[in-house]
């Protein structure tokens, strides 16, 4: 038995903040956010929190797979920005469509956590226990960010997407993965500090902070060094060439990042599936919304057996990559 991913969805926030916009209520240019980033416009959630977009994004990929939510018995969502610390966003998302069947738990890996869920997800469907299993990338980063950062501020969107996995006794789509962490560098990039704090504790100095702090030299640095050494890894534990993967498809944290990750590969950029103009970085589900545009454009169809590979990078620090066929 092997996990395959037989539908994607996604969902995202209706209304769209363009970087004009930014320029209006902080101290930034269209100008600037485009050519240090890629990005032009960004989804920011109104009232929908991270539960709700990946809902909705849920009923999407369930309703393409005419598959009932009584039927799912996995539910895993990967974020850094959830509606509670407790319960999880998994648990709110099995409220919100139905899956009265499933577990249902939280992932936290930063921007790769689809890549830690999606691995998670496989091991759990080949032991067996589980049929379909529902995959999830959600944030609202707007939550979370400090508007009055305008060094993190205009890079962050809202958004959900996914896949669901079914276990059949034919291939699976699972090839290959290479995932890491590093702990040591993980104050890099933090979000939601809750430190000690009560009647016998010293630490009235430092109060909790939600807001996302990032040391963005070092993080960008960081993923140049990394993301190539991670791809090549699932090429080579595949027994293939780069040339044999149709698209890679990496976090869409910031366009020269991927740019410079095509450059260290010797590869085309055009290898490259690249939709942070229009979401700005999504965290969790970059990958997630990325993967079902290129499923819903037709660009890319499942069933055809063609190889991907999913690359994550961020805070933790973590980062991995998947080859998957689809
Ligand atoms: O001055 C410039 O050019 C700035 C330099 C700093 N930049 C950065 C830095 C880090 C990230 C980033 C963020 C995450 C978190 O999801 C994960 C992975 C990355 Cl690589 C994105 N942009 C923007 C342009």
């Amino acid at each position: 038995m092997q996990a395959k991913i037989i539908s994607t969805g996604s969902y995202v926030p209706k209304k769209i903040v363009s970087n004009k916009d930014l320029e209006a209520i902080m101290d930034t240019s269209d100008e600037w956010i485009k050519t240090r980033t890629g990005i032009e416009n960004r989804r920011i959630s109104e009232t929908e929190n991270t539960s709700v977009l990946c809902g909705k994004a849920a009923l999407d990929i369930l309703g393409k797979a005419t598959i009932s939510a009584d039927k799912v018995d996995l539910i895993i969502v990967a974020t850094m920005s959830p509606d509670y610390l407790s319960p999880s966003t998994a648990c709110l998302v099995q409220d919100y469509i139905g899956a009265s069947k499933s577990m249902a738990f939280d992932v936290s890996a930063a921007c790769s956590g689809f890549i830690y869920a999606l691995s998670v997800a496989e091991k759990m469907l080949s032991s067996g226990k589980f049929h379909y299993a529902l995959v999830l990338g959600g944030e609202v980063m707007s939550k979370i960010i400090d508007w009055d950062d305008r060094g993190t501020a205009v890079l962050f969107g809202d958004g959900a997407g996914g896949v669901l996995l079914e276990n059949t006794p034919s291939q699976g789509s699972f090839i290959a993965e290479d995932i890491h962490s590093d702990g040591s560098r993980g104050l890099a990039l933090t979000t939601g500090a809750l430190p000690v704090s009560n009647p016998y504790s010293q630490n009235e100095k430092n109060p909790a902070d939600i807001h996302l702090k990032m040391e963005g030299r070092a993080i960008f640095d960081f993923a140049i060094r990394s993301v190539p050494k991670s791809i090549k890894a699932v090429v080579e534990t595949a027994g293939i060439d780069l040339s044999d993967v149709e698209r890679i498809l990496p976090h869409q944290a910031n366009s020269r990042i991927i740019q410079a990750i095509a450059k260290k590969l010797k590869i085309p950029f055009e290898q490259f599936a690249l939709n942070i103009s229009d979401y700005g970085n999504t965290s969790a589900a970059s990958i997630p919304i990325l993967l079902d545009e290129l499923v819903s454009s037709g660009d890319l169809v499942l069933g055809t057996g063609k190889k991907i590979i999913l690359t994550g990078f961020g805070g933790g620090l973590t980062w991995g990559s998947i080859l998957i066929r689809i």
